[in-house]
């Protein structure tokens, strides 16, 4: 059978599909050296048309963004036709099942997600990024039911930095801040926080605070800024939830009033560690198993990873780094027969 992805054979086998949308689908695949789960998500650059230009913003952005609670890109493959992005696996799905299948969060359980999304948030817009896209279906379940940030295709990284405006209009409607679609120039860093706030409700209602089959009704809901607060929701989650959902963008609260606010803190003696747990320097095991399963001296080995070319190498390093972090062995499934200093066959 003729292969249909050529590229991805021998680096990755691959499995169901487990995501498509409009167009891109994303498969599963086993990375072939390591052994471990990756999604592949694929997009046919025809199908794209002008979106293609977003598959390229969430490439640069996904690049430079490395954290705990943000899906980890590993590789990409271009092609004529297609983008491959090789992105981490997570087996728990999206937030969004989650809340449906439970109706509704407790407030606890919302709490250790939403610290996860603020630290999430806090870390892109500290690295000059707005997401402008956050809602549960963008947060998906790894297997210790940690939240991993998807979707980075509408994210800006305004010219000169997070005090610069932007102006176009985009994200789903529903998550979307009053100064977002009215057209006026609005800060990335204070839609996003907006859009924290309707996350929250929506962790802690099992439903959406602005919600109206009309778009046009739906707008004017969002502009009034007016929503129910059930009885279930506590005195200081309904004031957060106020702050958050503040129509007046100088008046809501910002990202580092959030990271302290008490609701966050309730029960923990830490405040929310946005920073990434990412190290920059590079991991002596992966790097040693590497150089000897290419037959390459450490040094060498060293500087080719630093590239940071996102290619197999790059897959290969990552993947045998969230091995580690898992406790499992820092191996590569096969390594060549051959000995050190037999010439490469080729
Ligand atoms: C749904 N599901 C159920 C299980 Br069990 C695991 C999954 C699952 O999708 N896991 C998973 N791991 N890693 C990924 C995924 C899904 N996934 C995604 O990137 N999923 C997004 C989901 N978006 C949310 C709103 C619109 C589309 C997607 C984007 C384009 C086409 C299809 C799906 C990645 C690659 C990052």
């Amino acid at each position: 059978m003729s292969s249909t992805y050529p590229e991805l054979k021998g680096f990755y086998h691959l499995r169901e599909t487990i995501g498509s949308g409009g167009f891109a689908k994303v498969k599963l695949a086993y990375h072939a050296l390591t052994g471990e789960k990756v999604a592949i998500k694929i997009m046919d650059k025809k199908a794209l048309g002008e979106d293609l230009p977003r598959v390229k913003t969430e490439i640069a952005a996904m690049q430079e963004l490395c954290h705990q609670h943000i899906c980890k890109l590993y590789q990409v493959i271009e092609t004529d036709d297609r983008f491959y992005m090789i992105l981490e696996y997570c087996p728990e799905g999206e937030l969004f099942d989650y809340i449906v299948s439970k109706d509704r969060l407790e407030e606890e359980e919302a709490r250790i997600f939403f610290r996860q999304i603020v630290a999430a948030v806090a870390y892109i817009h500290k690295n000059g990024y707005a997401h402008r896209d956050l809602k549960p279906e963008n947060l998906l379940l790894d297997e210790d039911q940690n939240l991993k940030l998807i979707d980075f295709g509408l994210c800006a990284k305004p010219k000169g930095g997070m005090d610069n405006h932007l102006t176009t209009c985009c994200g789903s409607p529903a998550y979307a801040a009053p100064e977002l679609i009215s057209g006026l120039e609005y800060l990335g860093s204070e839609a996003d926080i907006w859009s924290m706030g309707v996350l929250l409700y929506a962790l802690m209602c099992g439903y959406l605070p602005f919600d109206d089959e009309k778009l046009s009704q739906l707008y004017r809901k969002i502009k009034n800024g007016k929503y129910e607060v059930p009885e279930w929701l506590g005195q200081e989650t309904s004031e957060l939830l106020a702050h958050m959902l503040q129509t007046d963008p100088k008046r809501r609260i910002n990202i580092l009033e959030l990271i302290e606010h008490p609701w966050l803190n309730h029960g923990f003696n830490v405040p929310v560690e946005w920073s990434s747990k990412y190290k920059r320097t590079l991991d002596e095991d992966c790097i040693t198993e590497l150089a000897v399963h290419y037959g390459k001296g450490r040094t060498q080995m060293e500087s080719v990873v630093t590239k940071w070319k996102y290619d197999y190498l790059t897959a290969t390093y990552f993947l045998l780094l969230e091995k580690k972090m898992k406790g499992r062995p820092v191996r590569l499934l096969h390594r060549p027969a051959v000995s050190r200093n037999t010439p490469n066959p080729k």
